[in-house]
């Protein structure tokens, strides 16, 4: 679930009063995600969706985040639109946590994306490239290099309880990576979790983005390493190089790579892959048993970073090169 903090009926129709967003008819808690609290409000005028930022979202960063979907939304990109309060604010706070007011994407995401979706994603997520390239507020990448070394050590000295060996694999790796990191590549602002549970399609349709909670300005390849990891594996840990082929196409057929971009995709993937598997173990061993929250497999993201390292060139992904 990601219901984590409760709303009083009484304390959200007061909320609603600071926005022109009509009466409250209807609200109900969301049952998927696991950052945030998320409902579903019906009002006189409109669906939308509350957001409850929990604490692992710095407040701090909240205008990035919000801005951002405000400045895609302007540029033809489909994603959620924050509604101002009166006053003109995107933030609010309801139930001692800072809220937001977002508009309700139609749509549902699938469960068992197909080639023709991959390549869907791979044109959306460049069009986000492109789109956010005049984006004026800035936010590092807080899991890049540095903060992926940060998460290990929470969880290096339990490591080897969920798989034998991990501890020397792991520190190896991050040397590797930050030895190998591309210094010169095209960045931006990235999504950085376009995952198959963030994109909405209408039948085959990709109708919008969502969950941009993570995005920050780093590599746009990494981004693209991001989405390879997430949609272009089988549940049986194979990599799929039709699916990979089809969301590079549509990746380049909006913002061709560079060869440098291209050369570094396979340490991009590794880094990415790095990336989900420490989260994910940070989770898994500290979420406590009973919590309602669905815990991630960390080792999905371990195999997948074993597979990246046995890859000699990008034309393993399905690039033409
Ligand atoms: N703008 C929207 N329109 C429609 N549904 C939405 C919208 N935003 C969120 N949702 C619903 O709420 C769910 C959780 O949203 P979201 O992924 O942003 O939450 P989160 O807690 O940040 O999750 P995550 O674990 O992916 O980081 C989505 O799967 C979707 O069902
Ligand atoms: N997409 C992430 C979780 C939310 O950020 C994962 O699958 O590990």
């Amino acid at each position: 679930m990601a219901v984590y903090t409760d709303i009083a009926e009484d304390d959200l129709k007061w909320f609603l009063t600071e926005y022109d967003a009509g009466t409250l008819l209807s609200y109900k808690g969301i049952a998927e995600g696991v950052e945030n609290s998320n409902f579903l409000l019906h009002t006189s005028k409109a669906p939308l969706i509350l957001t409850l930022y929990e604490k692992r979202v710095e407040k701090s960063d909240l205008p990035f985040f919000l801005g951002l979907m405000q400045h895609l939304s302007a540029r033809g990109l489909s994603c959620p639109l924050p509604l101002p309060r009166r006053d003109g604010a995107l933030l609010g706070s309801l139930s001692g946590r800072p809220a937001a007011l977002i508009s309700f994407l139609e749509g549902m995401w699938l469960r068992k994306p197909e080639a023709k979706h991959c390549r869907e994603v791979g044109k959306a997520l460049a069009e986000m490239h492109v789109a956010g390239e005049d984006f004026e507020l800035k936010r590092p990448n807080a899991l890049s290099l540095d903060g992926w070394r940060g998460l290990w050590e929470k969880s290096e000295a339990r490591a080897d309880e969920v798989e034998p060996g991990l501890q020397g694999e792991i520190r190896n790796e991050l040397d590797f990576l930050a030895a190998a990191w591309p210094k010169s590549l095209p960045s931006g602002v990235i999504h950085a979790d376009l995952f198959p549970d963030n994109v909405f399609f209408l039948g085959d349709q990709l109708s919008g983005l969502i969950d941009f909670y993570f995005a920050c300005n780093d590599l746009l390849a990494y981004d693209v390493s991001i989405c390879l990891n997430a949609w272009c594996f089988e549940k049986d840990g194979a990599y799929n190089i039709t699916k990979g082929m089809a969301m590079l196409e549509g990746y380049q057929s909006v913002r061709p790579l560079s060869e440098t971009e291209i050369a570094a995709l396979p340490v991009l993937a590794r880094g990415s892959a790095l990336r989900f598997f420490l989260t994910r173990l940070y989770d898994w061993l500290t979420t406590p048993e009973g919590a309602m929250v669905t815990k991630k497999d960390p080792l999905e993201y371990l195999r997948k970073l074993r597979f990246h390292r046995q890859i000699g060139s990008a034309a393993e992904y399905g690039l033409s090169l």
